[in-house]
């Protein structure tokens, strides 16, 4: 499909010198971001760059005490509705109840997105197909493995036939078929729809198989953004030019990643694979 240009008066998602703090902490610090509509958006960044509290802004979940988010031209600040009704949303936090079957639980966010009555037994159907949990629809959530939770939040975050769906690390702590799993799903449905996608993730092979564009933050802004491609050949250039042999290999999206962020990997809380990450999954599906 024709993509529009990210920086045009239509993008998807623009945030302009963004600022969220909480208390003396500068989460967000000046972020400008744009998504073009089409696009699948890859936020990356290490613990606490502050992708979520970019996000939670982005789905006025958060308010926007500074700068501007507008989501295909809408106000975040002023014109909340307008913003909501047109996102769908993934958090890290578990939003499925487990307590509920697949189609329950889809059934509930079709009612809370205001889906009308007449058409939603067949809209939660077709969500439930569209993540391939047609034949798990009426078991218990609490029955379904990682990668059947995660893909049900899909279905639930589908059902409202969003524009821009938002994912914050959809696929933390799956296995790589599962994580395989979830993106064939969400790439099936942008086929179709066209919808536009921005995800957080801390797998850098992932953002480069998947996402048109990156960009990298660290400490509350964008440091780095482009294609996979471009950023690597950017590191590669530069590593050239202070000297690195020709027959050097070409960096990888890591290379990029640690180039950017460097200490910062280190000073919140390790590695971006960390441990953390994987105990938050292993309590989201637990
Ligand atoms: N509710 C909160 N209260 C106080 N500080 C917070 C809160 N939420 C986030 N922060 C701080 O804001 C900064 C950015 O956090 P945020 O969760 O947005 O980062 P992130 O890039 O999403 O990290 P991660 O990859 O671990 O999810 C961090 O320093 C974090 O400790």
């Amino acid at each position: 499909m024709t993509r529009q240009s990210p920086d045009g008066p239509d993008a998807a998602v623009s945030c302009t010198g963004l600022v969220y703090a909480f208390g003396d902490t500068r989460a967000v610090d000046g972020l400008d971001l744009s998504v073009g509509e089409g696009e699948v958006f890859g936020l990356l960044g290490p613990n606490g760059a502050g992708k979520t509290t970019a996000i939670r802004c982005i789905t006025t979940l958060l308010p926007v005490p500074a700068g501007m988010v507008r989501v295909f031209g809408n106000d975040a600040a002023h014109d909340r509705m307008a913003v909501r009704r047109l996102l769908g949303y993934v958090p890290q936090q578990l939003s499925a109840d487990a307590g509920l079957s697949g189609r329950q639980n889809v059934s509930l966010f079709a009612r809370v997105y205001d889906v009308a009555r007449k058409e939603r037994a067949e809209r939660v159907a077709q969500a439930l197909t569209a993540v391939g949990l047609t034949d798990a629809a009426d078991r218990l959530a609490s029955t379904y493995s990682g990668g059947m939770v995660r893909r049900l939040e899909l279905a639930q975050a589908l059902v409202s036939a969003p524009r821009l769906l938002i994912l914050d690390e959809p696929t933390i702590g799956l296995d790589p078929i599962a994580r395989t799993d979830v993106w064939d799903h969400i790439n099936v449905v942008r086929e179709v729809t066209g919808m536009t996608v921005l995800v957080t993730t801390h797998y850098m092979d992932e953002a480069d198989q998947y996402c048109d564009r990156v960009g990298l933050m660290h400490r509350g802004r964008i440091r780095a953004l482009g294609t996979p491609d471009e950023l690597r050949a950017g590191l590669g250039e530069r590593r050239r030019a202070e000297g690195a042999p020709a027959t050097a290999p070409l960096p990888t999206l890591e290379d990029v990643f640690r180039d950017i962020a460097g200490s910062g990997l280190d000073d919140k809380s390790g590695d971006f694979r960390d441990v953390r990450s994987t105990r938050r999954t292993a309590r989201r599906v637990g």
